[in-house]
């Protein structure tokens, strides 16, 4: 947009944990101008008119109908992250905005992290580590006997991107995969990475070592995972979120943990997020719990910036907005 005034775009804040990064200000700061909430909300009158686009990095600032009803010439909502539950896409659409979200960016590193996960549950590697470094020297691996990742049943729900590229990963442990899609059997990566398709959820949870969950929460995955499911688990299985907390009824996941239906938990988002300190999840040996963290890598968010600066301008020009999604 050289020559040209920079476009106006509404940030939530700057650094902080819940802000823009510092050093991603550089290079935003050469595409627009950006205009924190405060600043916004100080000078309403002539901001509301000027902001063209919302950078919205991790869910914030919140936009609701009032937020759109004071920023009559907004045109684009950028969303860091793949997940886009947490935006009202009928709402925006009914304001003429529209929305991209970053989900070539975060499938790595979250397909990485969801390997983490299971082979830190697998291996018992936070009880191990907790062992090494106790008072108490008086320790063996005898107590920290694990179950094996290589080799054993993977059963992938929701195998999209990030999905995917958890298979292939499985595939290097020379792991069984099994995948359950709600709508698309895909029989090209399903043949490129050996995966065997489950039309019934069912089959998969029966059969499985690991269940890991990479679906994006809608009204139809909302406690896909239920006490039925988790009944339907092997009782030496564990279950590994990567998707989000409202995908899985958490009370009974913490039952089924209780009472040994299955054997562990892998758990990087939970509902809410963080758990209340008192939570059961937060106290059982059986369970890993990360702070929502799988795309918590520098690269992936300096690449996830650069995305999202791409949709706006592309937005503001008129032309297709990569990354854009549908309603
Ligand atoms: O949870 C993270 C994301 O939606 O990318």
């Amino acid at each position: 947009m050289e020559g040209q005034e920079l476009p106006y775009v509404l940030i939530d804040s700057i650094g902080g944990k819940h802000g823009v990064y510092e050093d991603h200000l550089e290079f935003l700061k050469k595409h627009f101008q950006l205009i924190t909430m405060k600043e916004y909300l100080e000078n309403k009158k002539f901001l509301s008119e000027n902001i063209r686009a919302v950078y919205m990095w991790y869910h914030k600032p919140v936009i609701n109908e009032g937020l759109l009803q004071s920023l009559p010439n907004l045109k684009v909502v950028a969303s860091s992250g793949v997940g886009i539950d947490h935006l009202d896409l009928k709402l925006l659409s009914s304001y003429g905005v529209k929305v991209s979200n970053t989900p070539f960016a975060v499938s790595t590193d979250t397909a990485d992290f969801g390997m983490a996960l299971m082979l830190a549950s697998s291996r018992r590697l936070v009880e191990g580590y907790q062992m090494a470094v106790s008072p108490n020297t008086e320790y063996s691996p005898a107590d920290c006997l694990g179950a094996e990742v290589s080799g054993a049943t993977l059963g992938i729900v929701g195998m999209g991107t990030i999905g995917y590229k958890v298979a292939e990963r499985a595939k290097a442990f020379e792991m069984k995969i099994l995948y359950h899609n709600r709508n698309q059997r895909n029989k090209e990566e399903e043949s490129a990475v050996g995966a065997i398709y489950c039309k019934k959820i069912d089959d998969l949870l029966q059969q499985s070592d690991f269940v890991l969950l990479s679906v994006s929460l809608t009204p139809q995955t909302h406690k896909l995972i239920g006490k039925r499911e988790l009944e339907l688990m092997k009782p030496t299985a564990t279950l590994i979120n990567i998707s989000r907390g409202l995908v899985v009824d958490q009370d009974a996941l913490v039952e089924a943990l209780q009472n040994k239906v299955i054997k562990a938990a892998a758990l990087d988002v939970t509902h809410p997020e963080p758990l209340p300190r008192d939570h059961p999840l937060l106290n059982m040996k059986n369970v890993i719990i990360t702070p929502h963290m799988a795309s918590a890598t520098k690269k992936t968010r300096r690449l996830m910036m650069e995305n999202m600066t791409e949709s706006i301008e592309a937005g503001l020009r008129g032309l297709p907005i990569p990354n854009e999604v549908l309603l």
